[in-house]
């Protein structure tokens, strides 16, 4: 029988969550991925209906949690899921909008590093810039397992903003010329917690706008893209 464990955000017993952890920002798409993929599963958080989800993909136990937007909200949960449920591995599996050409809508995206307008890694950094990387091993894993899914994904660099609706649409173009694959809201932020606490990270995504071109998926498109992307991080989660 499980200890009662919950944290201010958390309503789960100690033991609830695997070892590693996929976090969409949407709960919604936390419920997609539990109910479409994984056998065996319980719902394990509720809590501002941020919905949680344990259970077994191909028979390895994995979880699944919403993040909410933005990175004041990823990292609330990112710590308390390292911290209080000791859990090892996180990885987000977001959209995001592409600046490039070269960046397609539907084209999967893993986040090398993650540049950011956000300050949180200088305040956890003594105010210096601290380097938002992905875990090395997850990374690799990743790409070795987009190659087995015949999978074309592609790596690099991306930037997580912390407005949506940015005051400064010309750094767009700025983005595109230093190499940025993709635009999002929490990757640079999770880096940084996990490296403070001592966890791994990574972050895959789906191009879901496409904001120089103003072409975007459709919510049915947006699903079918998803379920590659989750396909992909279930995978790589279960060859760690
Ligand atoms: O689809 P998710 O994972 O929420 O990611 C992207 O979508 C939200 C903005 O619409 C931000 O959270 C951004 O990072
Ligand atoms: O942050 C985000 C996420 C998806 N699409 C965008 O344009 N921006």
């Amino acid at each position: 029988m499980s200890s009662p464990h919950q944290t201010v955000h958390i309503n789960a017993p100690a033991d609830a969550f695997a070892d590693t952890v996929l976090l969409p920002g949407d709960p919604l798409r936390a419920k997609f991925i539990a109910e479409h993929f994984l056998t065996d599963v319980k719902e394990v958080n509720n809590v501002r209906n941020m919905l949680g989800y344990t259970g077994f993909f191909q028979g390895h136990r994995l979880s699944v949690m919403g993040t909410g937007m933005g990175i004041p909200s990823c990292s609330i949960y990112a710590k308390e899921l390292i911290t209080e449920y000791k859990v090892k591995n996180l990885i987000r599996v977001g959209s995001c909008g592409a600046v490039s050409e070269q960046v397609k809508l539907h084209d999967i995206i893993i986040a090398m590093g993650a540049c950011t307008d956000s300050k949180v890694n200088r305040i956890r950094f003594k105010d210096h810039d601290f380097a938002a990387i992905a875990n090395f091993e997850l990374l690799n894993t990743c790409v070795n397992t987009a190659a087995q899914l015949a999978l074309k994904v592609q790596v690099g660099n991306v930037f997580s903003s912390d407005l949506f609706y940015t005051p400064q649409p010309e750094m767009f173009d700025l983005m595109n010329n230093m190499g940025i694959l993709g635009v999002e809201m929490e990757a640079a932020g999770l880096y940084g917690v996990a490296a403070q606490y001592g966890a791994r990270a990574l972050t895959i995504l789906t191009v879901a706008d496409h904001i120089t071109l103003d072409t975007h998926l459709s919510s049915d498109a947006r699903q079918s893209s998803f379920a590659q992307m989750a396909q992909l991080a279930l995978t790589t989660a279960k060859a760690l």
